[in-house]
């Protein structure tokens, strides 16, 4: 062996090597891939999100922090992170499913790691329910494969086929490993107005009382989120099938939103759409929703939703 050939040789696989390791480096640089870079918790961005954009929601606001900072801080979680968001329409529930894939991923709901699904567009035949319980179980097996820390949000559970619910239900256990898959980083969220009429009553209560909304804790609207307010027909199935393997880590409840909330989301939507905020344009949209019940007023239905829409006619 020549000694001279072997040195060139030997600096140019390093030089090689390094080459590709900054190639490398740099292509994890603009290319969205399943590394820390690209994946990780900002508490910090998530505590401050929720307490300066998400309005009315103090109970929601502490559970998902807690619970989220507690998942991603843990290096071996024993199975996926599973939280169930109930509320009336309009109330923040997919808002906060945002926020949280913004402060994880870099791309937000963008990424290429956060799947979501809506029961009625993914799932609207019942006589297709086969092909879709494999379609939904094959893309699931394959995006953890690909990336340990995906995050899957379920829109409309409640009009979600059972079977459907039954084929995800491994996925959220405490196995190590299925089929050679471990799915105890994936973090699954699921959107429901279960339980939301519930939610409203306990709320009104406090209302009528003169208490503060603040005041309401969890334990409050425990039986709004009980087995047996969601063991009627309308939305109770899937839960009762998730709660007795208890497979949701953490039921979140979304209160009703009031007048306040509602002119707090249209000057949020004015600033978004960079438009010169305008309490008394504010306080217009607000004041021309629907509120319930009638006489008092109380909780808008449409919560903050048509919010976007409405803005438009009336800046
Ligand atoms: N509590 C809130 N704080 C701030 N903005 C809100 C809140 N609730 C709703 N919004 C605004 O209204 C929009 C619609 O709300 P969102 O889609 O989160 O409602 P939802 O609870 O998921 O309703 P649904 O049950 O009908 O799906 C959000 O994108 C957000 O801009």
């Amino acid at each position: 062996i020549e000694p001279i050939s072997t040195s060139i040789a030997v600096g140019m696989a390093v030089a090689l090597t390094g080459f590709l390791a900054s190639y490398q480096n740099i292509l994890n640089y603009f290319h969205e891939c399943c590394r820390p870079e690209w994946i990780s918790l900002n508490r910090t961005g998530l505590q401050r999100d929720l307490k300066t954009k998400l309005f009315g929601q103090h109970i929601a606001s502490r559970i998902v922090l807690k619970a989220v900072s507690g998942f991603m801080a843990n290096k071996n979680p024993k199975k996926p992170l599973v939280l169930s968001l109930h509320g009336w329409t309009g109330t923040g529930k997919n808002f906060v499913s945002q926020l949280i894939a913004e402060n994880i991923y870099k791309k937000g709901m963008d990424s290429s790691f956060v799947h979501f699904f809506t029961a009625q567009h993914h799932f609207p035949n019942s006589n297709q329910i086969e092909t879709y319980k494999s379609q939904l179980k094959r893309w699931i097996k394959g995006s953890v494969t690909n990336c340990a820390r995906s995050m899957f949000i379920f829109d409309e559970m409640d009009k979600m086929h059972p079977g459907l619910i039954d084929s995800i239900k491994p996925f959220l256990d405490y196995y190590e490993k299925l089929d050679g898959v471990s799915y105890q980083k994936a973090i699954f969220i699921f959107l429901s107005n279960a339980g939301g009429e519930s939610i409203i009553e306990t709320a009104l209560n406090f209302w009528r009382a003169g208490r503060d909304r603040e005041e309401i804790e969890l334990k409050d609207l425990e039986t709004a989120l009980s087995l047996s307010v969601f063991n009627n027909k309308k939305s109770g199935f899937w839960h009762t099938s998730l709660i007795d393997k208890h497979l949701v880590d953490f039921f979140v409840p979304f209160l009703p939103l009031e007048y306040r909330h509602v002119v707090q989301c249209v000057l949020a939507e004015m600033k978004a759409k960079n438009l010169k905020p305008k309490k008394s344009v504010a306080e217009q949209v607000a004041r021309d929703l629907v509120y319930s019940p009638k006489s008092e007023r109380a909780f808008a239905v449409k919560g903050c939703k048509t919010i976007g829409s409405k803005l438009d006619y009336y800046m």
